[in-house]
């Protein structure tokens, strides 16, 4: 492989607004990804797979070259040689002054020998892992995440059906394949920006990860539209990627009352529901006056709760470097109360889904476990539960659905 000069400071450039700056690495790669209109498909990607490596591997590659924050272009540009050697690719002398290789080599094959440099974590988040998980389950988990996520998109069955999708993104140059046990997923073959087919703009798919298209369908259970429209609520709905796939499922038939704490994301949602032709969506900003009218009127419910977002780090890697003790032990507290305030919304009959994108047990069945020993969680049982692992290929994720108890 050859390297671009320009190529090779976008990326230098990216790690120093990533690490200096604290911006997320999605936002700094879409906007560094409009800098040059003549860069290529090939280009661009050498751009973001590059920088998230860089990051996913921040610690080992900053260890290797001893290079610390805040980074220099000259410091970012020692770190970016690690990550070439390591990858056998030639550095440009006059670009990369005196790389040391063999001590390079060296010092890899030695800190390789310690999880959390060969992973790439912090200290504490290491111990944490090995404390829920164990040693064994925890290294396997975290060599997952490291991997590169696969691209799944959900087919938007409101408007097409999966064969006819397949063969029009086939037709626009985007090949897929089917995934079994997952009727509305198809899997890309090769990495591509899918936002830019016209099938995207006329909301035939979303971009969902298997493991997230499963919460869905666990919250409708085994309800058909034979049995009459139900009232949903989608309490910590965000963006909407869950809600659009509920509205999918429902045939855009019964009600959705989509709710969050930011109106921004609200404003999203409505925007897909609009692109996705899905019109059973009420958006709404969560306010407790709502709250209490609405006690016991909703046939299902979902919290899909904020969490330590420890499941999906292939897809974002800047969570090992952002997340902190004390932000994890206040989430936990946050995940106890929606559970406590949320699940009043279910109806006698109702059903309650309960999923975080984590993998760790304190944020996922033992968080289930405190609610039904709880005094909201009483009328509840627990119908069934899923841990996800990521060694199964996507995203780590835990899903619980429970049932108000029909004899009270
Ligand atoms: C895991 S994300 C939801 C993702 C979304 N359901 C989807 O499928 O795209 C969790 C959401 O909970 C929201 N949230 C945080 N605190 C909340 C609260 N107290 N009540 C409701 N939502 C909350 C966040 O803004 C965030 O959008």
């Amino acid at each position: 492989m050859r390297l671009h000069r320009n190529l090779v400071d976008a990326v230098v450039d990216g790690f120093m607004q990533i690490n200096n700056d604290g911006l997320y690495a999605d936002k700094v790669i879409e906007r560094l990804l409009k800098r040059d209109k003549r860069w290529g498909s090939k280009d661009r990607a050498f751009i973001a797979e590059t920088l998230y490596e860089l990051v996913r591997y921040k610690r080992l590659y900053t260890e290797i070259a001893q290079e610390k924050a805040p980074f220099t272009v000259q410091s970012s540009r020692r770190v970016f040689a690690v990550w070439a050697v390591l990858r056998g690719i030639t550095l440009p002398e006059w670009y990369f002054e005196g790389t040391p290789e063999r001590r390079i080599k060296g010092r890899f094959d030695e800190l390789s020998r310690v999880r959390a440099f060969r992973e790439s974590v912090p200290d504490w988040l290491d111990a944490l892992g090995v404390a829920e998980l164990g040693e064994e389950t925890w290294g396997e988990e975290l060599h997952a995440l490291n991997q590169q996520a696969a691209v799944v998109l959900r087919v938007n069955t409101l408007k097409i059906d999966r064969e006819t999708l397949r063969a029009q993104l086939a037709k626009e140059g985007y090949e897929t394949e089917l995934l079994e046990g997952y009727p509305d997923a198809l899997q890309l073959k090769k990495r591509a920006n899918v936002f830019l087919s016209e099938a995207f703009k006329q909301g035939l798919f979303e971009l969902q990860d298997t493991s997230s298209q499963r919460v869905a369908p666990l919250l409708l259970g085994a309800w058909n539209p034979s049995q009459g429209s139900l009232k949903v609520a989608d309490c910590c709905a965000g963006a909407g990627g869950k809600t659009l796939h509920l509205a999918a499922l429902m045939g855009g038939k019964g009600k959705i009352v989509a709710m969050d704490i930011y109106p921004q994301k609200l404003e999203e949602l409505s925007r897909r529901a609009k692109r996705n032709g899905a019109y059973n969506i009420e958006a709404r900003l969560i306010e407790a006056k709502y709250l209490k009218r609405q006690r016991g009127t909703f046939d299902r419910v979902l919290i899909d709760a904020p969490c330590s977002g420890l499941g999906v780090l292939r897809r974002n890697p800047d969570t090992k470097w952002k997340l902190t003790p004390e932000f994890l032990q206040e989430i936990r507290q946050t995940q106890a109360q929606l559970l406590a305030q949320y699940s009043l919304l279910v109806k006698e009959g109702g059903n309650l889904v309960y999923a975080t994108c984590s993998i760790l047990p304190s944020e996922n069945e033992q968080q289930v476990q405190h609610f039904l020993a709880s005094e909201a969680g009483k009328r509840f049982t627990l119908v069934e539960q899923h841990k996800i692992s990521a060694t199964q290929g996507y995203d780590g994720f835990y899903m619980a659905a429970l049932r108000v108890n029909s004899e009270q």
